[in-house]
Formats: structure tokens, sequence, C-alpha cells
């Protein structure tokens, strides 16, 4: 088979040549970077990747195919991270067709075409990446048949699109975390629900304050978190409670832009499954899961609060605390899915939160 020629045009002007090898359509977003060597279908349907073209600067991708897709709607589909592809496209620079895997389903082309998601191969993705980390992340589209506008994301609230409608209850454990859904990975509930607990999922914009629970937990998911301000009026408004909060990624944004730490966008982001990070006060590091654009300043620390850790590449906050309270907050994935699973500890933390304050 033959595919059809692409395109990939940057704001700044440069022009790549490409095939297609997903769904044939032309897209918009901004142009981002993971350097991952494995996880695509845990990357693909993340929803914090909503409005954003995702470039793999690992050169062979594909060659694992795609998972089995579960089809009960009811329960989170067992090996993808929501129920469908959330990128506004994929860029990679060898797609390989000849896919093998214990656990294959059927290939990666297929999955994009499914999702009506394109895909284009033969781009040197790591002189992409190149470019991108000297001159920043850049908006970009790719063309295969009719010309688009060039689209940016960080001026949308995306999260209507990804966050569930109705509140959802998972599980049957003895301690009820109330999940706030801006666009939560599926491995993030997993999580939980191994460790006893009952998820009570709800919309982003829901008011909580009512709800039943024993800690508030407030997901990861896509653009500028300043974007989200329903979310952080409702989170301002139980700081002043002592249940325990968790953040994840944009979850640990929204906690500390409801406590009154600011936030600012990076030049590329961290997306990849070794980021270091160390924990302030220790020479402890950890290799952890990112995905993210965004970051706390670390200049303004409200009082009560500290960095709970930091990362070793380019000193950035990445992560809250506020012992006394019992509200924790990390930028990175310790659900990771794909990427090490060495910091699901954190997940313990919260929920020894949780059993103390259930004590008292
Ligand atoms: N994974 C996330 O939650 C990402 C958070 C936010 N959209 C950022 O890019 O920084």
């Amino acid at each position: 088979m033959i595919n059809k020629k692409a395109k990939l045009i940057l704001e700044d002007g440069s022009i790549y040549e490409a095939y297609s090898f997903g769904y044939e359509k032309s897209s918009a977003g901004e142009i981002v970077f993971n350097t991952s060597m494995t996880g695509y279908n845990e990357s693909l349907t993340d929803p914090s990747y909503k409005g954003q073209i995702l470039v793999c600067t690992y050169p062979l991708i594909g060659n694992y195919g795609i998972p089995p897709i579960t089809s009960n709607k009811k329960k989170l589909k067992r090996f993808f991270e929501s129920n469908n592809i959330h990128v506004s496209g994929l860029i990679i620079s060898y797609y390989s067709d000849n896919a093998f895997h214990w656990n294959m389903y059927k290939k990666l082309s297929y999955f994009l075409k499914i999702n009506n998601t394109v895909g284009i191969s033969g781009i040197d993705t790591r002189s992409l990446t190149k470019k991108l980390r000297d001159k920043g992340t850049m908006l970009g589209k790719i063309i295969i048949s009719d010309n688009v506008k060039f689209y940016n994301p960080d001026k949308y609230n995306l999260v209507y699109k990804v966050s569930i409608r109705k509140k959802k209850i998972y599980g049957n454990g003895k301690y009820k975390i109330l999940l706030i859904d801006c666009g939560v990975k599926n491995n993030i509930i997993r999580c939980f629900l191994e460790r006893n607990c009952t998820v009570i999922r709800v919309p982003w914009n829901y008011n909580f304050l009512n709800e039943e629970y024993d800690g508030l937990f407030i997901s990861n998911g896509p653009g500028n978190p300043k974007e989200y301000k329903t979310t952080i009026n409702n989170i301002s408004k139980v700081l002043i409670c002592n249940k325990p909060i968790f953040g994840i990624c944009l979850g640990n944004q929204l906690l500390g832009l409801a406590a009154g730490f600011d936030t600012h966008k990076l030049k590329y982001g961290h997306r990849s499954n070794n980021q270091p990070v160390i924990l302030s006060g220790t020479n402890r590091c950890f290799i952890t899961s990112q995905n993210h654009g965004y970051v706390i300043d670390s200049n303004k620390i409200p009082n009560g609060w500290k960095i709970w850790f930091k990362n070793l590449n380019d000193n950035t906050c990445e992560g809250l605390i506020n012992f006394e309270k019992s509200f924790i907050s990390v930028q990175f994935h310790p659900e990771a899915s794909s990427g090490p699973t060495d910091t699901q500890f954190i997940f313990d933390v919260f929920l020894k939160f949780i059993k103390c304050k259930k004590k008292k």
C-alpha cells in the first residue's frame, strides 16, 4: 500500500515532508515532544494531550501494535488511559507495520483510523525536537488534504471535552475518595481501587461542598491551569477544612493556584518516562513519568506550604505539601502508565493521611 503524502508546517515557517499512516485529514495544534521509548498507547489516550500534536523522539513506533480494546462501557478500559485517543495527531520517524506483542490486538494505524486521528511518519523527529528545545514549543499543522488554520489550545477551556458529565462511582472500598475529573487517567482510579477505596468521580465544575468523602483528589487534565476558574474556586473553599487533599499534574497546579501560588509555562515542558525529581530536604531521587507544559512558580510560597519535590534537570517545582493540613500534590505522574512505578507510594502517603484523620 502506498501511503498518502503529508506535510508538517510549523508556525516559524518550517516545512517537513511526511507520509500519512493514520486517518487521512488535516489537523492543527501545539507540537509537543515526548522522549519515552515505550508507552505510545498510554500517551495517545491520556486526556491531558487534548489540543496537542505528539512527537515521539524514539525512532521506531508501532512495533508492538495496540492491546485489546475492551468494550464494556461501564468499566475502565483495561489497557488504555481513557476511552479514546486525545492527541490531535502523532508525528513519528519510522512506522513499524510489522508489529508483534503477546497482548497485541491490532496495528497502531488501525487504532488511529478508528479514532479519526492523523499519524505521519518519515520525519526526523530528533532534529524536530532539537528545534522545539531551542525555540520552545510551537504551534503546527499537519496538512494531508485541505489547509487548516493554526490552533492554540492554551487559549481555550478544553476540560468539558474530557471530563465526565455525571457523577460515577467505582469500587466498594473503605475509604471514600472524591475525585474531581479534569480528564483523569484510568490508572489513577486503578491505584485507588487497589488501596481499598471507593472512588466518587465528579465533573470538573461539580459543586462538591456538600458531598461526603474522606479525601479529595484533583486529577490531571489538558490546557492552561488558569482556565479552570470554577474548579480553583471550589478547591479554595475546602482549604479551610482538614480533609486530606491530593493532586496530580494539573491537580498540583490547581491546588497551588487555590492556595495562592502562581503558575507559568515552561519553554518546552516535561514529557517522558525518565524525569529525575528530588525529595526536598533529602538526597533521595526518583525517576518519574511526566506530561506537562505548565509549572508552579517556586519564588512565592504561601504560609504553611513547602516545595515537596524538585526536578533535577531544571530545578522547577515538582510537588507541594502542607503537612499540617494533610494537603499534598505532585507535578509528575505517580500512577505512571506508562513509565516507572517508583513513586506509587505517594498514593499510600495520601491514604495514611486519610486513616490518621479518620481515627481522630
Ligand atoms: N498532565 C497534566 O495534567 C498536564 C497539566 C497541564 N495541562 C500542563 O500541561 O501543564
